[in-house]
């Protein structure tokens, strides 16, 4: 019988070491400062949003809301992301995503400074992940997923790890990331024939599709850990993840909870992203020393 594997705790964990951190910058008059900027008003941005601002308040981090219109047109939408690229009192910037149709991803990409961009929307950022470059920002629930894989000791390197679901925010991003700690990765999505076969072979299941409790005992290989990245709510209106927990508990060696789980983590990544470019913004490590 596996264990639930909370995310309050390996978040608890970091929010300590972010609020050293950012005691450190206070001393020398600096306070990190995130910046969100929302396009209208969906559901699931508002719960990142208010799990984000939760966050920074507890670390000491200084927040930002700046909300849009549903219809704003994208000529605008760009000059507003210029005007906080160059805004010299915010260090990180968080665009939900995805946009409205009159808001073209492929160019507003773009446009964020690389600097900036605590959640991977820059293809500059994009690139840095693929080529295991330090400096970049990885996005912050795929990073979640691997600081809780290395919190409770799951051993990546050399074993099979199988992520469903090929977003830019969530599979994609994954997949790299484990293959960064030299797992043997493969991506399922809805194209894949005969999932259960694939996932069942995993030591590693990561599962980020949006769809309530899609996954049963069938995908789970013995002893196995399951990542469930998934916020849904059922259908008595509670939240639940892509993973059918009750059914793969018994099978499984960890599995993740929702609520709880992976949520509760990413957003001390954001916290911890937006420390690192308020350090990388006033000269690196030097303002330890
Ligand atoms: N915990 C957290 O902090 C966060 C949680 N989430 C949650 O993670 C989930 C995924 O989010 P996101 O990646 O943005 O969602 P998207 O809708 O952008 O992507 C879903 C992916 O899952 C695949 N997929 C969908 N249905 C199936 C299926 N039945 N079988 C196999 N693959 C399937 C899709 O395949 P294809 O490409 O072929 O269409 C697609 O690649 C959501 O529940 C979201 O709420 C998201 C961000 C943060
Ligand atoms: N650029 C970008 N990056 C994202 O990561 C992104 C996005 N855009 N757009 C929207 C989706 C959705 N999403 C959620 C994250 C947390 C909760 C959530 O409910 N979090 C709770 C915790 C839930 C739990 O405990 O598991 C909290 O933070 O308190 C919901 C939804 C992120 N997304």
């Amino acid at each position: 019988m596996g264990k639930i594997i909370k995310g309050k705790i390996v978040a608890d964990a970091l929010n300590e070491k972010l609020i050293s951190e950012v005691e450190i910058l206070k001393k020398k008059g600096i306070i990190p400062k995130l910046l969100i900027m929302r396009v209208g008003s969906n559901g699931s941005d508002l719960a990142y949003e208010k799990g984000a601002l939760k966050k920074c308040k507890k670390i000491g981090i200084l927040s930002e809301v700046r909300e849009f219109p549903e219809t704003i047109p994208q000529d605008e939408f760009i000059s507003e992301i210029k005007k906080a690229n160059e805004d010299k009192a915010i260090n990180g910037i968080l665009i939900f995503r995805p946009f409205p149709k009159q808001l073209n991803e492929n160019l507003i990409k773009y446009e964020i400074a690389p600097d900036k961009d605590v959640d991977c929307f820059s293809p500059v950022n994009v690139a840095k992940i693929m080529e295991k470059d330090p400096t970049g920002f990885s996005p912050c629930t795929p990073s979640a997923v691997i600081e809780i894989l290395k919190y409770y000791n799951v051993p990546m390197k050399g074993r099979r790890a199988v992520v469903i679901g090929r977003s830019m925010v969530v599979g994609k991003p994954v997949a790299m990331l484990l293959l960064n700690e030299n797992a043997t990765v493969t991506i399922c999505h809805s194209k894949t024939e005969d999932m259960p076969s694939v996932c069942s072979q995993a030591d590693i299941l990561v599962v980020g599709i949006g769809r309530a409790k899609a996954v049963n005992s069938q995908y789970i290989k013995e002893g196995a850990a399951v990542i469930d990245v998934g916020i849904n709510t059922d259908e008595n209106g509670n939240l639940c993840g892509d993973v059918d927990t009750e059914d793969c508990i018994e099978k499984s060696s960890m599995i993740t909870p929702v609520p709880g789980g992976v949520g509760s983590v990413t957003t001390s990544i954001l916290a911890k992203h937006v420390i690192k470019a308020c350090r990388q913004q006033n000269g690196g490590d030097s303002i330890y020393e």
